[in-house]
């Protein structure tokens, strides 16, 4: 199958890219911060949209964005934009909303971080194979690894967690257009604020799958976690990015 025929067949994408960065601690919006040549968000819509499953990206912006390259295509795909809201989920609902007329809404469509710059081509590829093959839909997701404490009031350790079974969600998130539409409006109806697509449809008594993504997807929050990007970048080139 050539890359063309494969898009056609392909999955729309919205890039939430309209928050604030305050936790980066910089006056840029962090997906604008530059790294090798390029806005961090390059890299991210790079890896993405060179995947032959992703027929068009959604980039979602604030309102009062002016730092946004003007892209109209990544890798080949269509880019589209719209305008975001306060939070990460009203800014994803504005994507659902903006996305073109093509995508039906039991389509499914993909959301992703802007922030996420370092997403590999293989998870992507599992993520939509297992995703589409589940009646809710499924996330990319790394299981913790870590010891886990539960603190008390006073700082000192109650007791250890078991780990089993707890996973850190990632994106992308793979979910039908209306039904994340409709989960999304029903959070915000009740005044839940979600930080993830899958909380939305677990509200709803959904069981979205889990489909275990690489480690190294790791979302840019703070300024140590770009100096991690860039230690991978240094390594050479990944699957699916262009630098
Ligand atoms: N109102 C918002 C808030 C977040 N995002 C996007 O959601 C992703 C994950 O957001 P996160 O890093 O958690 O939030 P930021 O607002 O970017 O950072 P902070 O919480 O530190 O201010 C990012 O690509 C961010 O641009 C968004 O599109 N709209
Ligand atoms: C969707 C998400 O990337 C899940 O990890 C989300 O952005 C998390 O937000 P958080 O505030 O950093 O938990």
């Amino acid at each position: 199958m050539t890359q063309e025929s494969a898009r056609s067949g392909g999955v729309w994408a919205i890039v939430v890219a309209a928050g604030r960065g305050t936790r980066f601690g910089t006056g840029l919006p962090k997906q604008y911060t530059p790294v090798a040549g390029q806005p961090l968000i390059g890299h991210t819509l790079s890896a993405l949209c060179s995947h032959p499953g992703v027929r068009g990206a959604m980039v979602v912006l604030a309102a009062d964005d002016a730092h946004w390259p003007g892209w109209d295509a990544m890798a080949g795909t269509p880019l589209l934009r719209c305008t975001g809201g306060e939070s990460r989920a009203d800014s994803v609902l504005a994507g659902l909303q903006a996305l073109p007329d093509e995508v039906r809404v039991d389509d499914f469509v993909l959301v992703h971080d802007a922030a996420r710059p370092n997403l590999r081509h293989d998870d992507l590829t599992a993520l939509l194979e297992r995703g589409r093959a589940d009646p809710v839909g499924a996330i990319l997701a790394a299981p913790v690894r870590d010891t886990l404490k539960r603190a008390g009031d006073d700082g000192g350790i109650d007791r250890t967690e078991p780990r089993e079974r707890l996973w850190r969600a990632l994106t992308p998130q793979l979910f039908r257009r209306l039904q994340l539409t409709r989960a999304l409006e029903s959070a915000r109806e009740g005044g839940v604020a979600v930080t993830d697509e899958a909380m939305a449809m677990e509200l709803l008594g959904m069981r979205p799958l889990l489909v275990e993504g690489d480690e190294e997807n790791f979302k840019i929050t703070t300024a140590g976690d770009l100096a991690r990007f860039e230690f991978v970048l240094s390594r050479g080139p990944r699957d699916g990015a262009t630098s």
